[in-house]
């Protein structure tokens, strides 16, 4: 690229490009897909996210079982805005990465902070709404410490553990929400954690 180009044309995305992206096949038509160091300025993405999301505390019957949810939380519904502008250009490179195996857009952005090492999310499944019945993708932005992604299928299995760092992408596609369940499990040492998942209409 000369010098001319450089300064003269504004990139698109300030994100990299989804060159490094790896696919990881599970069973029965689950995969994950894994991109480290996706996002750029991730530093300045967590401090953001820790002081304007309107966190709150997680008490609720979630997904399909009562389970226990230690940790912040707060979701960006359809047409709400991002409070990063970082967020805002993840959401719409996702969309136009995936479109032609999704089909359509990401739509909602759930936020998560896990404050340290004893916040966590329980064994689930992302199953209200379509998760249950139809093929999506979860995708998952993380920043700040990493945190372990767990996974197990449900018919019983071996569980395999992916390590989510800072600006890393760690996507959840196929049949993963039906065939298999997820959790983030407590640590002895850990400090704060954001994680942004960017899911589909009706998919939670
Ligand atoms: O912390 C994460 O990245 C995963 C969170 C999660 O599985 C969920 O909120 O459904
Ligand atoms: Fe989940």
């Amino acid at each position: 690229m000369d010098f001319q180009t450089t300064l003269f044309e504004a990139p698109p995305h300030r994100l990299r490009s989804f060159e490094g992206l790896e696919r990881r096949e599970l069973t029965e038509g689950a995969w994950l897909d894994v991109l480290r160091s996706w996002v750029p300025d991730a530093d300045d993405v967590l401090t953001t996210l820790v002081r304007e999301v309107p966190w709150r505390a997680e008490k609720r019957q979630m997904y399909d079982r009562l389970v226990d949810v230690p940790r912040l939380v707060h979701t960006y519904m359809i047409g709400e805005d991002l409070p990063h502008p970082v967020l805002t250009e993840a959401r719409d490179a996702l969309t136009e990465h995936y479109l032609p195996e999704l089909g359509e857009p990401f739509r909602t952005a759930g936020c998560c902070y896990y404050r340290d090492g004893r916040d966590s999310v329980a064994w689930h499944g992302d199953t209200i709404g379509r998760g249950s019945t139809h093929d999506t993708m979860v995708a998952i932005v993380s920043v700040g410490d990493p945190r372990r992604l767990c996974l197990r299928p449900r018919g019983g299995g071996e569980s395999i553990a992916i390590e989510m760092g800072h600006g890393d992408l760690v996507v959840m596609g196929g049949t993963c929400q039906r065939t298999w369940e997820h959790a983030v499990p407590k640590v002895a040492v850990a400090g704060p954690r954001i994680s942004v998942q960017f899911r589909p209409f009706n998919v939670f």
